[in-house]
């Protein structure tokens, strides 16, 4: 269309008998254009208009761009050809891609900084540091005890940042092995190594370019991958396992551990100079039992949830039973307050109104007042191992998961650890057996 327009302008020393011509020749061009076109004569007559227009006009479409280009005769001008581009499609299909990507990014990011329940004075002081951190572009590193809500402020943080329409990313640092790990972050070159997949793959820092990287369990990282980390935080860029070329990349970092990581420099398990470039705005989180008042509006935030999603319709619970709550020292935290609460609401019944102080003293327990479940005691003393050799071995399994993790109360790393398998198959594990 661009070209016919310039053909038909051009002709600039010929009669206008001559352009009007060359207006007939390509009339079946401009009859079939799915832009409005009309050729206008000097004096602003409009000589010719296409199927289009004539829609355009009766339809009073408004998203319109005009493009026009003059005619001249004898360098004069002669007339002009104006061609509207009808931006209504296009202007629909961007809301349509706004919308779903508003809806994508809603999936990726799920909290915002009013899902932190809690009054605390200490919790409301780091979320008002967090808030102040968000809009600033420098790297950030929570701290606290697992299950106080790290991965929450860091969705937070992203979330109220001025990337919060760009990608966040998060990978649990300690749930895959040095050399998976690094590929994750860094991306490979095609042939890198056995199993490379073909063209290579993009690494999460390519992934994350312009928005946020969630670095969870920073403190479990090799020594060799502290360098790695360091270089890419120095530079600014990553060079994909298997390249010699760097790719820039511009991400925020924010990380997260439970680690005493001061002490792990000491030691020498963990790089100062690395530790210094993370530990830019520092959020330390309290534990729960540190913020027992908290305990209330969380269990009360979390009922209405699990109503819900257990369809029960708890509307009370009973003064003593917030009582018990706060008096338990939650080395697991908020997650551990979750899993009490669920255990305690998959007990009662649909009709039921109040969870009592003892339903909360047997979802504490483990025990279940109302079916007569068994107590972990009652277990043990009528324990028999089932005939059949997968169950017995899964079942022994889960003896052995279920006692390591109440051996570090909660602290599914220590339990890991313990047990000597890497923690994302604790958690696989957890799930399949339904621990
Ligand atoms: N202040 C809070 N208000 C509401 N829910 C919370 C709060 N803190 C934590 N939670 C909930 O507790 C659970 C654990 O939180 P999260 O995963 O953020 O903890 P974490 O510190 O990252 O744990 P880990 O170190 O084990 O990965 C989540 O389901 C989260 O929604």
């Amino acid at each position: 269309m661009e070209k016919t327009m310039q053909k038909v302008a051009k002709e600039s020393f010929m009669s206008w008998n001559r352009i009007e011509e060359i207006i007939l020749d390509v009339k079946p061009l401009f009859d079939a254009a799915s832009d409005a076109i009309c050729i206008q004569n000097v004096e602003g007559e409009i000589i010719y208009r296409n199927p289009y227009y004539e829609k355009m006009i009766k339809r009073g479409n408004r998203e319109l761009v005009e493009d026009e280009r003059y005619i001249y005769h004898n360098d004069r001008q002669a007339g002009k050809i104006v061609v509207y581009h009808d931006l209504s499609e296009i202007n629909r299909l961007k809301r349509e891609l706004d919308r779903l990507n508003q809806k994508l990014r809603k999936v990726q990011v799920k909290y915002s900084f009013k899902d932190i329940i809690g009054k605390n004075k200490e919790l409301l002081k780091v979320v008002n540091t967090a808030k102040i951190a968000a809009m600033t572009p420098a790297t950030i590193m929570i701290r606290g005890e697992s299950g106080t809500g790290k991965e929450i402020f860091a969705n937070a943080i992203h979330n109220n940042s001025p990337r919060r329409n760009e990608k966040f990313i998060k990978i649990n640092c300690s749930s895959l092995p040095e050399e998976l790990l690094e590929s994750e972050l860094f991306g490979y070159k095609e042939g890198a190594f056995t199993g490379a997949r073909r063209g290579g793959k993009r690494g999460l820092f390519q992934e994350a370019d312009r928005g946020t990287l969630f670095l969870d369990e920073i403190g479990d990282i090799s020594s060799r991958m502290q360098v790695k980390l360091l270089r890419v935080l120095q530079e600014k860029e990553v060079m994909p396992v298997g390249s010699t070329e760097t790719v820039p990349v511009d991400v925020r970092i924010i990380c997260a551990t439970n680690k005493p990581l001061e002490e792990m420099i000491e030691e020498g398990a963990f790089r100062e100079d690395l530790y210094y470039r993370l530990n830019v705005f520092p959020l330390f989180i309290p534990p729960l039992r540190e913020r027992r008042e908290d305990i209330g509006l969380i269990t009360e935030y979390l009922l209405n949830q699990y109503n819900e999603f257990y369809n029960r319709n708890i509307s009370e619970i009973e003064p003593d039973g917030i009582d018990l709550l706060q008096q338990r020292e939650w080395y697991g935290n908020v997650r551990e307050l979750e899993n009490v609460l669920s255990r305690a609401l998959i007990n009662m019944e649909e009709k039921d109104v109040v969870l009592t102080k003892a339903e909360i003293a047997s979802a504490l327990s483990g025990e279940n007042v109302r079916n007569g479940k068994k107590t972990a005691q009652e277990k043990e003393s009528n324990f028999t191992f089932p005939n059949n050799l997968k169950e017995a071995l899964e079942m022994v399994e889960s003896r052995c998961i279920e006692e390591a993790i109440s051996r570090h109360k909660g602290d599914k790393n220590k339990a890991a650890n313990d047990l000597g398998i890497p923690l994302r198959t604790l958690y696989y594990k957890c799930k399949k057996l339904n621990i």
